[in-house]
Parts: C-alpha cells; sequence; structure tokens
C-alpha cells in the first residue's frame, strides 16, 4: 500500500501537518522528528513510499543533509523551510526538488499536503512536449518526472498528433511556436479541429520579448503560455493549475452523465453517447439492439418497505446489470427503466442474453435492513435498428415493454417476435 512520508522535528508543526494530512490524504503517511528516525523509516518503506514533506533543518540533520540524501537517490520531495532563501531555494530546485515551501501559515502547510496529493495524482496524467529543440524538450520532461507526470515527446506538430491519435487520454500539450512541418499555432488549430470532444490543455511555449506570440497562442485555442526561458516554480505553477481546472471540468463532466444513486450512465449520457454509437454501428453495418428494462410492481417495494430500501434494491439491481453488460453502452434512463444497446449482437443472440438476465433475476435475492431479503421480476422491450434514428428505437422498446407488461410482466417482447 503506497504511503507519503513527512519529516518535522517541531511538535507543533508536526500536529498540525498530522491534522491536515487526515483531512486531506487517503494514504497512510510515516512521520519522523530527525535524519535518523527518517531514514530507518525510508530504508523499511522505500518500495511504498510516492512523495515526502521534508524540513530541510533537523537536528541531527542542520543543513539540509537528509533533503539532500534522498534527492540523490531521485526521491519526490517538497522542502519544508523557515527561511526565505532564494540561492538556496533555486539550488534545491535545480537539485530535482518538486517544490520548497515556507512555514509561514496553516495555508502554506496546506498546499505543501495538496502538493502530496498532486504528485500521486500526476503518475496517472499523460502531458506530450513538442519542441524541435531536443535540448528544450529534454529539459521539459526532466521538470516534468520531478513531479511524477508520464511524459511523452515530439519533435513537430506532425509527430505530435501522431502521438495522440495513439494516445487518446494525453490531457496536456506543451508546444514550442517555431517548428518545422506544422508551426504551435497550426498545431493547436489542429488539435482543437480533432479533438473536438476530448478535453486537451494547451500550454504555448514562446521566447521572451515575443509577446505577439503569446497572445496569438491563446488566439488559436491555447489555455495559456510560458515565456522561454521559464524558472521551475513558474513552469509548475501553470502546468498545475492547467491540469486542476481540467480535472475539475473532467469531474463536472462526469457528475453530468452519472445516475447519483446508482452510479450507472444517466439518460443523458446514454441519448448523447447512444445515438452517435448507433450511427457509427449503422455505418460499419454492425447489428444493434436496443433495450428497456423495466423492474415489475416496484411501488409495492417502496410501499411495503419503504423508499430507502426501495434505493438500496435499485443499487443492487444496478450492480447485476453492469456486471451483466458493462460492457455495452448502460444507463438508468428512468426510475426503476434501464436501457442497453446490444452492439455486435444479433437480434437472436441479444434476445438469448436477455432472458438469461430476466431469468437470473426472478432467482436473485436482493437484501435489506438485517439480512431480510425480497424478490423481483423484470420486463424488456427490445428492438432491432435497421435505419432507425435512436429516439424510433427507444420509442419501440417502450411499446414492446408496455405489451409485455400488459401480457402479465416478467417476459421479453421484441420486434423479431412480433414479426415472427
Ligand atoms: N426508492 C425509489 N423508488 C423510485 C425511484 N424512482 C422511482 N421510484 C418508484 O418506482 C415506482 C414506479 O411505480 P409505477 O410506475 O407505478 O410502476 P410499478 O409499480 O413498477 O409497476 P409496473 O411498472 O406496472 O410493473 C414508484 O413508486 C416510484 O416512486 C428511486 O429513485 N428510488
Amino acid at each position: 500500500m503506497s504511503k507519503f512520508l513527512i519529516v518535522e522535528d517541531s511538535q507543533v508543526i508536526q500536529k498540525i501537518l498530522r491534522h491536515i494530512a487526515k483531512q486531506e490524504l487517503d494514504r497512510e503517511v510515516l512521520f519522523a522528528a530527525s535524519m535518523a528516525e527518517a531514514k530507518a523509516l525510508y530504508a523499511d518503506h522505500k518500495h511504498e513510499l510516492i512523495a515526502g514533506i521534508i524540513d530541510i533543518a533537523l537536528p541531527d540533520a542542520p543543513n539540509g543533509e537528509l533533503v539532500d540524501f534522498l534527492l540523490e537517490d531521485h526521491f519526490p520531495l517538497i522542502v519544508l523551510t523557515g527561511t526565505d532563501d532564494g540561492e538556496r531555494r533555486q539550488s534545491l530546485l535545480k537539485k530535482g526538488a518538486a517544490d520548497y515551501v515556507l512555514k509561514e501559515s496553516r495555508y502554506s502547510y496546506q498546499y505543501a499536503v495538496q502538493m502530496l496529493s498532486r504528485l500521486e495524482k500526476n503518475s496517472n496524467v499523460k502531458i506530450l512536449v513538442v519542441d524541435d529543440s531536443r535540448q528544450i524538450r529534454q529539459f521539459v520532461t526532466y521538470l516534468l518526472k520531478l513531479h511524477r507526470y508520464q511524459v511523452f515527446e515530439a519533435e513537430d506538430g506532425l509527430v505530435a498528433l501522431q502521438i495522440l491519435d495513439k494516445e487518446p487520454d494525453i490531457h496536456m500539450v506543451l508546444t514550442d511556436y517555431h517548428m518545422p512541418n506544422l508551426n504551435g499555432f497550426e498545431l493547436v488549430q489542429q488539435i482543437r479541429q480533432r479533438y473536438e470532444k476530448t478535453p486537451i490543455a494547451v500550454i504555448g511555449l514562446s521566447s521572451q520579448g515575443d509577446s505577439h506570440v503569446s497572445v496569438q497562442f491563446i488566439k488559436n485555442g491555447a489555455n495559456d503560455f510560458l515565456p522561454k526561458p521559464f524558472e521551475h516554480e513558474e513552469f509548475f505553477c501553470r502546468v498545475t493549475n492547467n491540469i486542476e481546472s481540467l480535472e475539475r471540468m473532467l469531474s463536472l463532466k462526469l457528475q453530468a452523465t452519472k445516475d447519483y444513486l446508482t452510479g450507472l450512465n444517466n439518460r443523458r449520457y446514454f441519448a448523447e453517447e447512444g445515438d452517435a454509437h448507433l450511427r457509427r454501428c449503422q455505418t460499419e453495418e454492425i447489428p444493434i439492439c436496443l433495450a428497456m428494462i423495466d423492474i415489475d410492481l416496484f411501488k409495492r417495494v417502496n410501499d411495503g418497505f419503504g423508499h430507502l430500501v426501495g434505493d438500496q434494491v435499485l443499487k443492487q439491481f444496478a450492480y447485476y446489470l453492469d456486471d451483466c453488460f458493462g460492457r455495452f453502452i448502460t444507463a438508468r434512463t428512468g426510475g426503476e427503466e434501464f436501457s442497453i444497446l446490444l452492439t455486435g449482437l444479433q437480434p437472436s443472440q441479444a434476445r438469448s442474453l436477455l432472458e438469461e438476465f430476466r431469468i437470473m433475476v426472478e432467482e436473485l435475492e436482493f437484501e435489506f435492513g438485517d439480512g431480510e431479503y425480497l424478490r423481483l421480476t423484470i420486463s424488456i422491450g427490445m428492438s432491432v435498428a435497421s435505419d432507425d434514428s435512436l429516439d424510433s428505437l427507444l420509442q419501440r422498446a417502450d411499446q414492446h415493454l408496455y405489451a409485455a407488461k400488459d401480457s402479465g410482466r416478467n417476459m421479453l417482447v421484441s420486434d423479431s417476435i412480433m414479426l415472427s
């Protein structure tokens, strides 16, 4: 299990750091108050430790000996210090410290702890560096790796686009302006056109004094720019700020497409993704069916056991639905109504799969309260796509669903059954 290391000899400050770490971090934190203690912990847990906050002056290491020891071992760390010494700060950042934080206020301790969490998350963030100068590319890559980012490099805009095609989860591009084949502005324009729906933050790197290039980067669709040469700290502030706004946007987007109760996709997601997916399948002549599943007499569950039990049962039902159909586009499209786009299956195969699920649900025990359980059945309407729109598929599946309810529930009615 991954852990963090915090080394601080002042009891008061360590207490504050413990308190903030408990609130902000969901990983175990190892604390030490001296170099000897810290080295012992480091030796025992080296492979589990992600990063650390290290006080520069310790009783048995007054001149930053512990920081030097850990940096030489390439351990990602944030230096904590009581003195604002510009030269020392520059030298530590050059040696590879991820950040340099002054012991000023509760806010600075909070910043340092949040930085630990940032360093952990960064290992899942992919960044593409585009520059025709090998030296600059390598320097930017070195800096990003200090903050544990996954880095890809491209020597020009064309290679950058090839990498973006192969790595769809790259969410940040740092690009130079003057490059052969495709310059920085053209690259940003291409990124915005080609990956319209993928959130990608672009930071343009411009030469100092070339304010025209900086402004033009933004006007061409970049999120930010950074004049070269840059200070380590300014570089990291810009990268972190852009990554964090992107994460906030992605999280809002996720919330807007997820059902809060079950965690399944919601109706909005189903309408948007389903429509695009249906059209792709129709173009490529891939068979596609739409199933609408409704829990029978669910009102009786609420009336008999209460709304909270109803919620609990809906969550369990969603779990089983996701388990069986998670590889398809699924969603909770109504209160006790769920929809699935079954792609790549012939109608008879889709029907068999849905029948198996109906029978499985009939036999399941849905638990609630203290070891009690109840049973449910479901009705299913299934439509088979030819050149229909998603709306007309939904409408037909809905009609079949009501036919199943009218005929006594706990059954599947589909297009092909009606046709045969
Ligand atoms: N607990 C809970 N109940 C919900 C939720 N959304 C919808 N429902 C309930 O689902 C029930 C649906 O009832 P009806 O539309 O009358 O249908 P039914 O009882 O399932 O009967 P048939 O569909 O005809 O088999 C209502 O009692 C709604 O309150 C929810 O999020 N939680």
